[in-house]
């Protein structure tokens, strides 16, 4: 935490992953505590678990500024980002790469945040997958004023492309972790983004 927060990240964005959503379990609240307790960044929580709406208001109550479901998880999209915007947070909503962007339009107007996967949530280190970069530039179209965020396999070779789709949240994993010097990683990072958008 020392480390990335000398390299100027701009939020914190916690995978927070149950293993029955996805193979792989992560961690819960009391480690979202300790974030909050280490910095006032937002903290940007990614919800891979089932029945998130049962847990959003544990997760606020440990300091997340801003929830995202993924649609595959859940019935009614729309009425959990309401409940999550009830709490005072932000409500995000999440697709994989292979849920087509219908399956969450109707609910976009009740979103803060769109989160266009570019890989299977689940794991870090996967390959970047462009099928984003098109549900990007469609959701800019259809809410031109909605923070969307993109995430997997955003790296120095990808990122670029990220800004100029109109992606607005660049989460990053092992381009950063990966790289012995946080600080070089995040500017050289910062400048891709930068140039491209
Ligand atoms: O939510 C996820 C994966 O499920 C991501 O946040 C990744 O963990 C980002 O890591 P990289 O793909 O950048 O290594
Ligand atoms: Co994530």
């Amino acid at each position: 935490m020392e480390r990335l927060l000398a390299a100027g990240v701009k939020a914190l964005h916690l995978d927070v992953m149950d293993g029955i959503f996805v193979p792989n379990i992560s961690y819960g609240m009391p480690i979202v505590a300790a974030f909050r307790k280490l910095t006032d960044l937002p903290l940007d929580v990614h919800l891979m678990i089932e029945k998130p709406q049962d847990y959003i208001r544990q997760f606020h109550e440990a300091g997340a500024d801003v929830m995202t479901i993924h649609a595959e998880a859940v019935d009614d999209v729309a009425s959990i980002l309401r409940e999550i915007k009830s709490l005072g947070a932000g409500a995000g909503v999440a697709i994989n790469p292979d849920t087509p962007l219908e399956t969450i339009v109707d609910a976009l107007p009740e979103a803060d945040l769109a989160l266009m996967m570019s890989v299977n949530a689940g794991f870090g280190g996967q390959k970047f997958n462009p099928v984003a970069l098109d549900k990007i530039r469609e959701v800019r179209r259809l809410a031109p004023d909605l923070l969307i965020e993109i995430d997997g396999g955003v790296n120095l070779d990808t990122i670029g492309r990220c800004t100029e789709a109109g992606a607005d949240l660049l989460v990053v994993g092992s381009a950063i972790f990966g790289k012995p010097d946080y600080v070089t990683a995040v500017r050289e990072l910062n400048s891709a983004a930068a140039a491209a958008s």
